[in-house]
């Protein structure tokens, strides 16, 4: 509940009268209204003693307040010139409220004091200790669920001298407004705010200034508290229809988390003491209780908090937008059930898939990036096929791959086994080696290599989590990496078509080496055979009609590094045939070290996708293939002079380059003007041409006509030297500028100076319509 004072001025209106004791007193006014206050301060003639009984009475309890941390407001409601300014701030001689405070606070210890001055008027805020130009500074109020409202952006001045001289600067700048009664009245309502700090206490005095009903825009309304409504409760509504400023501003004084002092100002008027004494009617939220005021520090890691969960809601809100959008995109779905199609379609999902424990292959790779892209989950207790074949679980296609190459079964989900036909036991290695048997166990981490074309790893998540490491291993070896035994030369063979066909020599010579060179001997033998293989199955499915191979030679000379002991032959077998049937007979098409033989592998792997692709590779050794084609040819070693003779004249020999820009300039303007003048020519020529075909459809009608006229015409001789006259004294202009009295006469000069008829076929001489040298030109 607010505590209510009434100041009256020294010049009272007769109108109001005031009976009782402190704590209860009746103010009455002559209209019958009567008002219950707390205290009533009737100002006696010295100022400066009643400015002092307004400071016990009203001062003192907020001074106490402050001292404990508690926030306090102080309401000043009054008609004009009835002193709400006087009570709050004073004058120079008699100090009000706010000066008076602020010098007892000054005068304890280990707190500061900080002073803001606010005007709000017409609905805006306005910093009055702002030094710059007003509209610059433009506080406001901000209603904060946990710490109440806050004025933002309002200068805060620290109180270490006197407050008169803030005072004085904030009253100059406020709006006044001149009346008929008064010099200058208040226009606004002014805020003025002592921030009391401590080391464990924060707390607010606001003191409003609230300028007379018939004066500001808008004020408080106070005409609803004569229905004694909570007036907390309906500031509330208000506040959420209009946020008002003012209304904002008085919010934590009235509903009850701050406490609350109202001052009802009475001066000369009448009229204006009854709406002051309305304000006595101002009841605060029962229920409320007042708020506990944190200090700066934790009103700012309590904001901190918070921006941190704004940040992270709106960011929560954005990627939640993001995701929504992201679904309700009308081809998500389709693009999903398509997935899903593709996926299945290549046996790489499984509803067993989504759980933890389900083994599954991964794909090897030298490149990180497709490393572990493929995975093939072994669904428990089937059967997991892989091979060439669509109707496999796992299609895999490549080189070395069968159709249906071997089959994995997930027994319980750690315990998993492999088997592979007879026929496919070269195509599959685990870890490295052969199977010894049709079924095997597998292990986690164990390295199936299919055929040549997949590496892939078994994970048994039961047994082990797969670091990122092991899935993005490069390590794509497929041999084992522990050195061969030299007891194991029999299974090394086993695994090998090219170290078989070695087995009887490697046999005789290794029991002649020292151990180590044998075993590295060995070693250096089982990984190029490995190579050897490969690339003896590309070529025999690329170009089986060819009989080529690739075989492994040792030179003897077994003191040298095992891979220069090596070297690699490729041999032609055309078959033969005789009496006895088909023999084979080797050709040696060229030998190799191990070093080149690996670069060419990776031709020949080349060859092999192209060939997939439908691109015939090579040309054969045994049909006179051209050199340039045997270039070309990843299998075939081109000779020296092939080479050579490629180098030196395959390329067509470059253009002499002029030595300097000048001449080439020079030779491009000669080419220019050589092509200007062909074209020109060439359209003379067109020109004449066209004349002539005209011409000579002319003669062609004319000679159609005298065809017809001929058994009538003859010519007589008389007229006969008329014509010849006449054209001897039209000679120079040629037969083409024939007179107009030989056509009259129906006749003209031929070449040769005989008469003819004007119609008759002509030759058009040279100089009328060709230009000079036409003739020349045309036969050449
Ligand atoms: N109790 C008082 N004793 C002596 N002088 C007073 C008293 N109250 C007010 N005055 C004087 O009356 C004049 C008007 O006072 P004040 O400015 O405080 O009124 P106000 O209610 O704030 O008016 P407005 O709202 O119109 O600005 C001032 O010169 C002030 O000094």
């Amino acid at each position: 509940m607010a505590r209510v004072v009434v100041r009256i001025r020294p010049e009272r209106p007769a109108a109001v009268t005031a009976s009782g004791s402190s704590g209860s007193v009746q103010v009455a006014l002559e209209t019958g209204l009567q008002f219950d206050v707390d205290e009533v301060l009737a100002d006696g003639d010295s100022p400066e003693a009643n400015q002092e009984k307004a400071f016990q009475s009203l001062g003192l309890p907020l001074l106490q307040d402050a001292l404990r941390g508690r926030s306090h407001g102080l309401l000043a409601f009054g008609g004009a010139w009835s002193g709400k300014s006087y009570t709050l701030l004073g004058t120079h001689e008699a100090p009000g409220l706010v000066p008076r405070l602020a010098a007892a606070l000054g005068e304890t210890e280990a707190i500061s004091v900080w002073f803001s001055a606010v005007e709000i008027f017409d609905d805006h805020c306005q910093d009055l200790l702002a030094t710059g130009p007003l509209e610059r500074k433009v506080p406001s109020f901000v209603h904060h669920p946990r710490l109440g409202v806050q004025l933002v952006g309002a200068t805060e001045m620290p109180v270490e001298q006197d407050i008169q001289e803030l005072v004085s600067f904030a009253l100059k700048r406020r709006a006044l407004l001149r009346t008929c009664l008064h010099s200058a009245t208040n226009r606004s309502h002014q805020l003025f705010t002592l921030r009391v700090e401590s080391a464990a206490t924060s707390a607010r005095l606001c003191f409003f200034d609230l300028a007379a009903a018939d004066c500001a825009v808008p004020s408080l309304d106070l005409r609803s508290l004569e229905a004694e409504e909570p007036l907390g409760l309906r500031l509330d509504s208000r506040l959420l229809q209009a946020s008002c400023p003012l209304t904002l501003a008085v919010t934590d004084c009235i509903t009850g988390a701050w406490r609350c002092t109202v001052v009802a100002t009475v001066g000369k008027s009448a009229k204006a003491a009854a709406a002051a004494l309305s304000s006595t009617r101002l009841k605060v939220a029962s229920d409320a209780s007042p708020r506990v005021q944190r200090t700066r520090q934790e009103q700012l890691s309590l904001l901190q908090e918070e921006v941190v969960l704004l940040k992270a809601e709106s960011e929560l809100a954005l990627r939640g937008s993001l995701i929504v959008e992201f679904n309700t995109r009308p081809d998500q779905k389709k693009l999903a059930r398509e997935r899903a199609k593709t996926l299945e379609w290549c046996g790489l999902t499984d509803p067993a898939s989504e759980d933890d424990v389900t083994p599954y292959l991964a794909n090897m790779s030298e490149d990180a990036t497709l490393a572990g892209r493929l995975v093939y989950h072994l669904p428990r207790g089937e059967r997991t096929s892989i091979g060439s074949d669509p109707d496999n679980a796992v299609v895999v296609d490549g080189l070395g791959v069968l159709p249906n190459l071997c089959s994995i079964v997930n027994l319980d989900d750690s315990k998993v086994t492999l088997s592979r036909p007879d026929f496919a036991r070269a195509q599959i290695l685990l870890n490295g080696r052969m199977l010894s048997s049709e079924s095997v166990a597998l292990e986690d981490k164990d390295r199936i290599c299919i055929g040549r074309a997949q590496l892939l790893r078994l994970h048994i998540p039961k047994k082990g989590e797969p670091t990122e490491s092991d899935v993005l291993s490069q390590d794509t070896s497929v041999l084992p990496a522990s050195p061969p035994e030299l007891g194991d030369l029999s299974q090394l063979c086993a695994h090998s078509d090219s170290l078989r066909d070695l087995q009887y020599y490697v046999k005789d010579l290794l029991p002649k080496l020292a151990p180590p060179q044998a075993v590295a001997i060995l070693e250096a033998l089982r990984k190029v055979c490995y190579h050897i293989d490969e690339a003896n199955m590309i070529t025999r499915e690329v170009r089986p009609e060819d009989h080529m191979q690739f075989e492994v030679e040792l030179v003897w000379d077994i003191f040298r590094k095992p891979e220069e002991v090596l070297v690699i032959r490729l041999m032609s077998y055309a078959h033969s045939s005789s009496a006895r049937g088909t023999t084979p007979s080797g050709q040696l098409l060229h030998y190799s070290s191990v070093a080149r033989f690996l670069e060419r592998l990776e031709l020949l792997r080349d060859a092999h996708r192209g060939f997939g692709l439908g691109f015939r590779v090579g040309a054969s050794p045994g049909r006179g293939a051209s050199e340039l084609a045997r270039l070309k040819d990843p299998w075939l070693e081109p000779s020296i002079s092939t080479m050579r003779q490629h180098l030196t004249y395959a390329s067509p020999a470059p253009a002499p380059i002029p030595e300097g820009v000048p001449e080439l300039k020079a030779a491009i303007a000669v080419l220019r003007q050589e092509l200007q003048d062909k074209s020109e020519d060439l359209e003379r020529k067109s020109e004449v041409i066209a004349k002539m075909s005209e011409e000579m459809q002319q003669i062609f009608k004319v000679m159609a006509e005298e065809e017809e006229q001929r058994p009538t015409r003859k010519v007589s001789r008389d007229s006969e030297e008329n014509c010849t006259m006449s054209v001897s004294a039209s000679s120079g202009s040629g037969c083409g500028s024939e007179s107009r009295e030989t056509r009259s006469r129906g006749f003209r000069q031929d070449k040769v100076g005989r008469s003819l008829p004007s119609h008759a076929p002509v030759l058009l001489s040279q100089s009328s319509l060709t230009p000079p040298g036409y003739y020349r030109d045309l036969r050449r």
